[in-house]
């Protein structure tokens, strides 16, 4: 039986071998000595037998289909879901310089053959390539030589067709389209007058790429309040059908409020950095009128955040200021009007945005060209804006972005200093619960000043710089107080110096 093996082995070889030399010979013949139309029958009729027997389905994604130069999205999502899923099984791979030029990306290199799972089923994927035939027998005769045409080829059992055609293929768009727009090279856009005027003409905004490295978990402030503000952005960035069945523009407005020094911007950078968006920073001073504004928005692509920061100081929007200051006109006499014009923002005179073209901005027709976007205003003084400006709708979250918390501190600490407890944090915690301090001063003394400074002395810092605030502000109440106090003696004074008079004035 052992001696047996080999010898029906050969056997079976020669047989399969003279076979498949026969089936070669006659089609070597026909291709010689059959006219055309018999040729591609016989062809047609070949694969129709090859594919009754074969139990496999091949979809092949090619890297540019029609006459458009236009690289297909299809294969661009597989290829960077392939990317990310498979350069760990696949044992060739290429690498090539991502977007923002600091890492290589790893893909599968070309005829390599990966295997990937969905729902229990194996399928396989093939990079391959092919080059046009009068290309090939042209080489290095003079002949331009065809583009390689790439494509990717999906094969798996015919007994799993639908689910692979439908929820698999939905399944590799949909991953490789979030991979996509995460390995992206993000932009920040500002609308500079004079870069439009002299580079780039056909665009107002001029651009960099964005490369601010704050986090969310970087962000100093209470735990369940960052984890609300994550969910609710990232509901938004997955509600595409929920938006297109409420009929609604695929847009959300956040107002960023608080003192200055407490996170506003850096919460921006957070936010851009979670859903990998793009970030517009609107300079409304330098926007020339509503039209332009218009233009400026209708340049906006999908997946951004459109910033304007200190909408309060931007423009006079803010109804209550115009209301102070024309009241102000109106009461006092020509001086009273000429003080009421000189405290009018110096922008008005450079801008004709108005406070309906910036609400146009936000909610009119204009807003609703395109896919998702992100709406931010930061301001320091929020009781100032226009009401109809932030009402829910247009400025759907308000978010307060206030003094340092002892769970912010944390943050700081752990990011600046590696410091998770020490024993001058209950000092630190009692100090804050006294004072207000800025994330941004916290931050400040927690940065070493030099390398001989570790983490015992940055928190000395810190302790020193709440225990100056605590008097300042201790100071600050002493001072109002007694300017209170001396107001309310004034009017006795000013009694008893008319009784003084009265008493002076008196015949002898
Ligand atoms: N909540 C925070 N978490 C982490 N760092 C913070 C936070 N707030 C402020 N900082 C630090 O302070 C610096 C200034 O903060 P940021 O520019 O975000 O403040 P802002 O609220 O935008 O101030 P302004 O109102 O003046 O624009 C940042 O570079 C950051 O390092
Ligand atoms: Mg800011």
């Amino acid at each position: 039986m052992v001696v047996m093996a080999p010898r029906t082995m050969a056997e079976m070889m020669t047989t399969v071998g003279s076979t498949m030399a026969s089936f070669m010979f006659a089609w070597a013949i026909i291709r010689q000595y059959c006219p055309y139309e018999l040729r591609r029958f016989l062809e047609k009729c070949g694969h129709r037998l090859a594919s009754f027997f074969y139990p496999y389905i091949r979809v092949s994604i090619h890297e540019f289909t029609g006459t458009r130069l236009k690289r297909s999205e299809a294969y661009a999502a597989v290829e960077a879901y392939l990317s990310a899923n498979s350069s760990q099984s696949a044992k060739r791979l290429k690498a090539e310089m991502g977007k923002d030029s600091k890492k290589l990306v790893l893909s599968m290199d070309e005829y390599e053959k990966v295997t990937d799972e969905f729902q229990g089923v194996k399928v396989t994927w093939l990079a391959s390539s092919k080059t046009g035939g009068s290309a090939q027998r042209s080489m290095g005769y003079g002949y331009q030589q065809e583009p390689e045409k790439r494509y990717y080829r999906l094969t798996f059992h015919k007994r799993y067709r639908e689910m692979m055609t439908e929820a698999y293929l939905d399944h590799v768009m949909k991953k490789g389209k979030e991979i996509r727009v995460k390995n992206r090279q993000r932009k920040l856009y500002t609308n500079d007058q004079t870069y439009k005027w002299s580079i780039h003409k056909h665009t107002m905004w001029s651009h960099i790429p964005f490369e601010h490295p704050a986090t969310f978990e970087t962000m100093a402030m209470e735990t369940e309040k960052k984890q609300e503000i994550v969910e609710d952005l990232l509901t938004f960035s997955q509600s595409k059908d929920f938006y297109a069945r409420i009929g609604k523009a695929w847009k959300r407005g956040y107002l960023l409020y608080g003192p200055p020094g407490t996170g506003k911007s850096t919460m921006i950078a957070a936010m851009a950095n979670l859903l990998s968006y793009h970030v517009y920073d609107l300079e409304l001073t330098a926007v020339k009128d509503n039209t332009d504004l218009r233009k400026l928005l209708i340049e906006t692509t999908s997946k951004s955040i459109i910033v304007i920061e200190d909408i309060d100081c931007s423009l006079d929007l803010t109804g209550q200021r115009k209301k102070t200051t024309e009241k102000l006109a109106e009461d006092k006499n020509e001086q009273g009007k000429k003080e009421a014009y000189l405290k009018e923002p110096k922008e008005e005179k450079n801008t004709r945005v108005t406070l309906s073209g910036l609400l146009n901005f936000i909610d009119g027709l204009w807003s609703a060209s395109g896919g998702e976007r992100i709406i931010v205003f930061t301001t320091n003084y929020v009781e100032k804006l226009d009401p109809a400006l932030i009402r829910r709708g247009r400025m759907d979250k308000h978010i307060e972005l206030s003094y340092c918390s002892f769970e912010g501190f944390k943050v700081l600490a752990k990011n600046y200093l590696r410091v998770e407890a020490h024993p001058l944090f209950e000092l630190i915690e009692r100090l804050m619960e006294e004072t207000k301090i800025t994330p941004a001063d916290v931050a400040e003394t927690l940065m070493p000043k030099s390398p001989r400074e570790d983490a015992e002395k940055c928190l000395s810092n810190l302790i020193r710089a709440l225990e100056e605030a605590k008097k300042e502000a201790a100071l600050k109440k002493a001072k109002e107080s007694f300017s209170a106090k001396e107001s309310e003696k004034e009017p006795e004074k000013e009694d008893q110096l008319l009784q003084d008079k009265q008493e002076a004035e008196k015949p002898l």
